[in-house]
């Protein structure tokens, strides 16, 4: 074990590839070197199989497991005394493969797409430490850097939790898409239904079109690929055909089944959750509202200094512009900005005059105002 470890990146080239280099250079001062065929002027695969300390495979879910053994059948034993890690969204099959290697193992699952941020601070990563001795203290410090909320588990314990988690929230998402799209042909499309939405049916709307909108392999894989998804997919149709048919049926027997059924399963769910999720949602819900606020500005502040923020809010202040909402937030590039919604009624002409103060003494750079 080595404090400052060659890494080799299998799957340089892929979405989470890329971040992962840019992590253990610049986060963790570490070397790297990455195969992927995606990348012709990639280092080769037995460049990394030689010289890595640590192996980390980023590569398509439906392929790791077998790409797995070959590395294990090309490495020969010289992964003795190494650390194989995987960033697979299921875990067992890709696990299960690097035991049969000689190297210490551990499995990790980012509960996130690749962030704009530099690191994984506020998410989830799930940990599955499969074989792990001299590489505990250097683990330690890649999850310290990582900065993510870590959860451990075994491989089969992290599978059977992401049917629940990934599985069963893309199915029902994806099956909301999919009405969506056998009714549009009779309320028309998203921008018909929009005007009329709530903060659910906004927050469900994003969920699929996040889906929509990333990876189709990986979304295909964690259907496929999971062996628990199926049990968990016939739970929630019978959920739903149970639901149906009540409806269907429609008398007060059916209502009082609803009820009981559908509506106290609050219990199950448990108080402190019910309590935490309703808070989350109208957190959620108020940062929706503030955000369609007609006039605002985005703002990118240059200076990470103390007293940045307070310089910009002088100069709203000083052209009596009156602010009713702030939050961070990033633009689709990554670049963190402040948006700032106004109270209703603000003087265009003030508020345009702020905005260019602030681009021309440089205090921010202003994005958008509207
Ligand atoms: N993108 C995401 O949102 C998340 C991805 N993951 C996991 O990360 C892994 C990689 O995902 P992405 O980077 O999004 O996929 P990707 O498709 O962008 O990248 C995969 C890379 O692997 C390369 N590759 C294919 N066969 C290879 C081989 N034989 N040897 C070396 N490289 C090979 C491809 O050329 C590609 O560049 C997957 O296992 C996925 O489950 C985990 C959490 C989130
Ligand atoms: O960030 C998101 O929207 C995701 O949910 C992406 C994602 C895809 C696959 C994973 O295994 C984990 C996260």
């Amino acid at each position: 074990m080595t404090p400052f470890p060659l890494i080799g990146i299998v799957g340089s080239a892929g979405t989470y590839g890329r971040w992962l280099r840019g992590f253990f250079e610049r986060r963790m001062g570490l070397r790297v070197i990455g195969h992927d065929p995606g990348d012709a002027g990639s280092d080769a695969r037995d460049v990394l199989l030689e010289r890595a300390d640590v192996l980390l495979f980023a590569t398509p879910i439906r392929s790791t497991a077998a790409l797995v053994d070959e590395y294990v059948r090309l490495s020969g034993g010289r992964e003795a005394g190494r650390l194989w890690l995987d960033i697979t969204s299921i875990k067992q099959g890709p696990v299960e493969a690097m035991l049969r290697s000689r190297a210490e193992v551990v499995g990790l699952h980012p509960m996130t797409a690749p962030p704009k941020a530099p690191t994984m601070k506020g998410r989830v990563v799930v940990v599955c430490e499969a074989r792990l001795d001299r590489w505990r203290p250097w683990l330690q410090a890649l999850l310290d850097a990582l900065e993510g909320e870590c959860v451990h588990a075994g491989a089969e314990r992290h599978d059977r939790m992401m049917a629940l988690v990934q599985a069963m929230v893309h199915a029902s998402h994806l099956a909301q898409a999919g009405v969506l799209g056998e009714y549009a042909g009779r309320v028309g499309d998203m921008s018909a239904i929009m005007p009329f939405r709530s903060a659910s049916f906004e927050l469900d709307a994003a969920i699929a079109a996040r889906i929509l909108s990333l990876n189709p392999e990986i979304y295909e894989e964690i259907q496929f690929g999971n062996r628990h998804s199926a049990e968990v997919l016939d739970s929630l149709l019978a959920q739903l055909s149970e639901l149906r048919d009540l409806v269907r049926q429609g008398d007060d027997a059916a209502r009082a089944r609803f009820r009981e059924r559908f509506l106290e399963s609050r219990e199950a769910f448990g108080e402190q959750a019910l309590a935490e999720g309703n808070h989350a949602y109208e957190r959620v819900g108020y940062l929706l509202a503030d955000l369609v606020a007609r006039q605002f500005t985005s703002v990118h502040l240059p200076e990470d200094r103390p007293g940045s923020l307070r310089a910009l809010l002088h100069v709203f202040e000083s052209h009596g512009v009156s602010l009713e909402s702030i939050h961070s937030s990033r633009t689709p590039a990554g670049e963190v900005h402040f948006r700032i919604g106004f109270v209703r009624g603000t003087d265009p002409a003030a508020l345009a005059a702020a905005v260019a103060q602030i681009d021309e003494t440089g205090i921010g750079r202003v994005l958008e105002s509207g």
